[in-house]
């Protein structure tokens, strides 16, 4: 018997592996079958978890990738996932056109917007609890860019904006000029000459900053906890209520005398120009109005602010280029009994236009959000809630639209536009015809495209310019550290380091 068990216990010794093989392989058999009936939903959450690794690299390295994207695709459109939705780059002159020209209903720069100002909103609860009475909870901050799609009422500023600020330029110069001159005097500490208010001076300056600070911690910030987040990061939105505090009243007191001023009489200002645009048949309220100023604000300083900056330090880094420029200020913008323009500078135009080709502060421009899904002529689509835009960083970096791109060639505009002058082919796009740092056009998209083309662009050049003279002529200037890196990268913005030092050392006249 023993034999018998033996043999069994053999027999089942020597099965054993077989059996445990064959429970291998149905145990194999079954993941495989599981595998393959789940393969497509392994491959949508693969593909997830790529997508969203890829939009993490995305907030630290967007420029780089989108550079990378648009070397291999060589002219065709291409994708960039962001962690929030995919960015579709179009960079033929068709589908450009076709972007710009697309109804707001279907691509949509407000609701691109409106995505930033979303978080902002947030940074208002606040306000809204210790000022009811002026902000309706409805009121968004962001004023005119809040809406999707941006209706009838909210473009007469905007327009009003574009003609009158450009009209009135001349009239500001002299005292932008005072601003500027008297900025770098006491070392960017007093940027009011007349110091009528430094409270609401410094909060109107904190607000941009402490704005998109917020902007961006709200973005990763769960919904719950937002208003709390929103408080702490704003220092409980100090900036923003001291700008409402000073500018309601005023904007009260002038709705008061509202047409029944002289045209002397009449405040000649931004804020004037708003209330004179406002609706009339549903009017605004002083506090609408106060964050369609803040929005203009918002918007429009931190664009100047980088480009200024970065011409300054293209100064330092090629002082060859300041003899030329002061000869062309001294024999051209003091001219004796002549308005002092600043488009009689070709030169200065050309370097600051260099300036920007050169460390653009944002890899990308002209962007739209898709309301409803939309395809291209050429078939490139868009998900509703993605963004199409112009990767004009890597566009401006191309050797086949710039000659020898990575050089910074302070004078190549203007030497292009001389050429163009003599009626000579130029090889370069940016060269067939004379180019200006304001142009808004398909070589140039700095200032976006279309209708929605920054209003602000001639303030912006001229304030620029006025700042580049003022350090030619006052200022000798050079960086403290040549070869530290100068900037570093949040999603598309190519922002300058707060640790470059430009030292500053006052000529003696
Ligand atoms: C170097 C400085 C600036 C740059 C590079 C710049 C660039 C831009 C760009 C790319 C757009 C979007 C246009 C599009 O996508 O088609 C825009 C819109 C706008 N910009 Fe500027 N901007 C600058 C300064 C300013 C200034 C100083 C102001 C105000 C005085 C301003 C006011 C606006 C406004 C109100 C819009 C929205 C236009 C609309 O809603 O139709 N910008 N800007």
């Amino acid at each position: 018997m023993p034999v018998i068990t033996d043999t069994v216990l053999l027999t089942f010794k020597l099965a054993t592996p077989v059996i445990y093989k064959e429970k291998l392989l149905g145990v194999t058999f079954l993941v495989a079958v599981l595998l393959v009936s789940q393969f497509r939903q392994i491959r949508t959450a693969t593909s997830f978890l790529v997508r969203r690794i890829h939009g993490v690299l995305y907030l630290f390295s967007g420029p780089e990738l989108i550079d990378r994207a648009y070397n291999r695709v060589q002219g065709k459109p291409f994708k960039v996932p962001t962690p929030s939705n995919d960015h579709l780059f179009i960079t033929s002159t068709s589908l450009i056109k076709e972007l710009i020209n697309a109804p707001s209903q279907s691509l949509s720069l407000h609701a691109v917007a409106k995505e930033v100002c979303d978080a902002m909103i947030n940074t208002r609860r606040p306000i809204y609890l210790t000022k009811k009475q002026i902000l309706q909870p409805n009121y968004t901050m962001c004023g005119f860019e809040v809406q999707d799609h941006r209706g009838i009422e909210g473009t007469g500023y905007v327009r009003a904006l574009r003609s009158l600020l450009t009209s009135h330029l001349p009239k500001f110069q002299p005292h932008l000029e005072g601003i500027v001159k008297n900025a770098l005097l006491t070392g960017l500490r007093d940027v009011q000459p007349d110091a009528q208010n430094t409270e609401f001076t410094s909060a109107a300056l904190d607000f941009p900053q402490a704005v998109a600070i917020a902007a961006e911690v709200l973005r990763i910030t769960p919904e719950f906890m937002r208003p709390l987040v929103a408080s702490i990061v704003t220092n409980r939105h100090k900036a923003a209520t001291t700008i409402y505090r000073y500018l309601v009243p005023i904007i009260e007191q002038r709705l008061v005398v509202r047409g029944l001023q002289s045209n002397e009489a009449t405040p000649m200002d931004c804020m004037q120009w708003l209330i004179d645009n406002s609706p009339r048949k549903i009017p605004w309220t002083p506090a609408k109005m106060v964050g369609e100023i803040m929005a203009v604000w918002f918007g429009s300083v931190h664009q100047l602010a980088m480009t200024s900056t970065y011409a300054i330090q293209d100064l330092c880094l090629h002082p060859e280029y300041v003899e030329p420029l002061k000869i062309e200020i001294r024999d051209y913008f003091h001219l004796n009994n002549s308005l002092r323009d600043v488009e009689r500078l070709p030169l200065l135009d050309s370097f600051i236009k260099e300036s920007v080709r050169n460390s653009n502060f944002d890899a990308i421009t002209c962007r739209r959000k898709a309301l409803v899904p939309y395809t291209f002529q050429d078939g490139s689509s868009l998900n509703k809630g993605d963004w199409a835009c112009i990767p004009q960083r890597a566009m401006m970096q191309d050797s086949t639209r710039y000659r020898d791109p990575q050089t910074f060639d302070g004078f190549r505009f203007a030497h292009d536009n001389a050429q163009h002058q003599r009626h000579k082919q130029s090889t370069e796009i940016s060269g067939q015809k004379e180019s200006k740092f304001t142009d808004a056009t398909l070589d140039w998209p700095i200032w976006g495209l279309g209708n929605a083309a920054c209003p602000g662009r001639f303030y912006a050049s001229l304030v620029t310019k006025l700042i580049l003279i003022r350090v030619l002529e006052d200022w000798e200037c050079k960086l403290l550290e040549p070869e530290a890196p100068r900037s570093m990268t949040w999603r598309s913005s190519i922002v300058p380091r707060s640790s470059t030092i430009i030292m500053f050392r006052k000529k003696h006249l």
